[in-house]
């Protein structure tokens, strides 16, 4: 693919994770089965948790906003006895799952679930080989980098804190999860911008995804699709309607020869 040109008023970057930092599989294969395979077990040892309690009474909210989704599982009221109400929450967790949902209620207790399995090593954070140097190049060209990612800033945090190139946190400048908006509206990129302090013509967006790269172009973002190995493929409209990377090293800082 072609090199692309970073447009000189681009002062900040926002990078997605799943297929644009990180491969797919690692958030499929790793992430997500760990959730699946742990969950009863965690809510059971960490019931007597606030922030326990917390997750469980945000699931029960959001179930309460899914009534109407077709084979939704509720997560029983704080009545019922924990037995009956771990249950549920598992269930309600899986089904999401199943969906793969990008609820903060889920998303929250995703993040509080990994961090022992980062600290503990059972766990790295995978990012593509040309994520490093390329983030490293970006920030010494004074570049902020930023992350929005549907995972917890918690999430965000662990993957690149612990990950198999060591700890990337010092090049980032911040997170963003959907606590400000989903990534397919674009209202949440306005807010990313007037959070960072800058406009949105300021800030390059990188994703998989076109309907996060959408919503980010309506809010006046620039926007780069991310073509990775294992990301869904894109359509000829798609392919011709964005600019398309398969590498970070493809973008071209404005004094870059
Ligand atoms: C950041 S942790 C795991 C990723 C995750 O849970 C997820 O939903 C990925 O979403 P993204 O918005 O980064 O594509
Ligand atoms: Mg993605």
């Amino acid at each position: 693919m072609e090199p692309l040109p970073v447009p000189a008023s681009v002062t900040a970057v926002l990078l997605d994770i799943e297929g644009t930092t990180t491969p797919i599989t690692f958030v499929k294969d790793i992430l997500f089965p760990y959730i699946q395979d742990h969950v009863e077990e965690y809510l059971q040892k960490h019931w007597p948790e606030e922030e326990c309690q917390e997750d469980v009474r945000q699931l029960r909210l959001q179930a309460e906003k899914d009534s109407g989704v077709k084979g939704f599982v509720p997560v029983p009221s704080s009545a019922k006895p924990p037995a009956e109400i771990i249950k549920g929450a598992v269930d309600n967790v899986l089904w999401q799952m199943s969906l793969d949902r990008k609820t903060t209620a889920l998303k929250q207790l995703q993040g509080h679930m990994w961090r022992s399995a980062y600290a503990t090593g059972k766990v790295k954070g995978e990012v593509y080989d040309d994520v490093v140097p390329a983030l490293k190049k970006w920030k010494e060209a004074n570049l902020k980098l930023y992350i929005f990612s549907s995972g917890s800033v918690e999430a965000q945090k662990l993957l690149f804190g612990y990950s198999i190139e060591g700890d990337l946190l010092e090049l980032l400048h911040g997170h963003f999860d959907t606590s400000v908006g989903s990534k397919v509206e674009s209202a949440s990129y306005r807010r990313i911008a007037e959070q960072i302090g800058c406009s949105a013509e300021n800030i390059l967006f990188l994703t998989d995804i076109t309907d996060e790269a959408e919503a980010a172009r309506e809010a006046g973002v620039h926007v780069a699709i991310a073509v990775r190995p294992g990301n869904a493929a894109l359509t000829d409209e798609e392919k011709s309607k964005y600019h398309l990377i398969s590498s970070f090293h493809q973008l071209r800082l404005p004094s870059t020869p």
